[in-house]
């Protein structure tokens, strides 16, 4: 379980450029839980997942997942704890590695010591066996470099990467929002797969209107620092994005502006 509670965040207090991007955010996340983001331009999505993961303090207020104060937490715990995923597929891959070493690193990730990229026989196989279920016969080139994969196959890496460990929370940070339509849906694809068989609880942002309302089971939408509608899983489903653009309106008091939005 995640729970953020009072939660804020300024950028540059007390000067002439001072930003609210949290503002006394509150958020229990049930464990399983698939909840998608959606807000206006500098909302604070960015920054609620920043916070989320212990990369950057909040003000006052405190994160906790499972119980456990995040800040308090040290770093490597903190990784076998919370997996991430970027929209720049260069984020989350190391380039100059092959495949099966990005992924002996994923292995090996949130324990204290003894790191080694050591790929033993039966390692390979449980790696080749996981690059399977993607489906993009990535299993056949687990010594290719991993900068020479295409951005979406190493999404798709950075994807299975975050999530092989089976981590408490999982954040997608706009994670399609870099890749072609084809490429999108793919990686679309694989985080239902993945979230659903993991049963793993689960934050994504996105300005995909139309996908914010069709995957996972809550959808959030924040607005100047704050979450100002919680949708659950039954309303949810019968949502369309005229009726959520709608509510958006309905509540700030404007339309939703947001550079990347996407409809449908
Ligand atoms: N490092 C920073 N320094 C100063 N201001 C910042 C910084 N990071 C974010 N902000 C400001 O905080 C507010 C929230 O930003 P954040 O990036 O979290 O929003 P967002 O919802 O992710 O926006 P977008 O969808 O436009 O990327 C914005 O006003 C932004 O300009």
């Amino acid at each position: 379980m995640l729970e953020l509670k009072n939660v804020s965040k300024l950028f540059n207090p007390g000067t002439p450029d001072e930003k609210v991007a949290l503002m006394n955010a509150n958020l229990t996340c049930n464990s399983g839980e698939f909840i998608t983001v959606i807000g206006s331009n500098g909302a604070g999505k960015s920054t609620l997942m920043n916070i989320i993961s212990g990369v950057m303090k909040p003000d006052i207020g405190e994160v906790r997942i499972e119980g456990n104060a995040i800040q308090q937490l040290p770093e490597y715990e903190r990784s076998r704890w919370i997996g991430r995923v970027f929209q720049d597929p260069m984020a989350g891959t190391a380039p100059r590695m092959s495949i099966e070493e990005n992924l002996a690193m994923a292995y090996k990730r949130g324990q204290k010591r003894g790191f080694s990229l050591g790929v033993t026989s039966a390692k390979r196989m449980l790696f080749h066996e996981q690059l399977q279920r993607l489906g993009i016969g990535l299993e056949n080139r687990l010594s290719a470099k991993v900068g020479l994969l295409s951005g979406g196959e190493r999404q798709a890496l950075s994807l299975l990467m975050a999530t092989f460990t089976k981590p408490q929370i999982l954040l997608l940070d706009e994670h399609t929002a870099a890749l072609d339509p084809a490429r999108a849906e793919l990686i679309t694809r694989l985080t239902e797969e993945i979230v659903r068989e993991m049963k793993l609880t689960t934050l994504m942002v996105t300005h995909n209107m139309e996908q914010a309302i069709r995957l996972g089971n809550r959808l959030i939408m924040m607005d100047k620092g704050k979450i100002i509608l919680d949708i659950p899983h039954d309303r949810k489903k019968n949502l369309t994005v005229s009726q959520l653009l709608g509510e958006f309106q309905q509540i700030s008091g404007q339309q939703l502006a947001d550079d990347r939005i996407v409809l449908g």
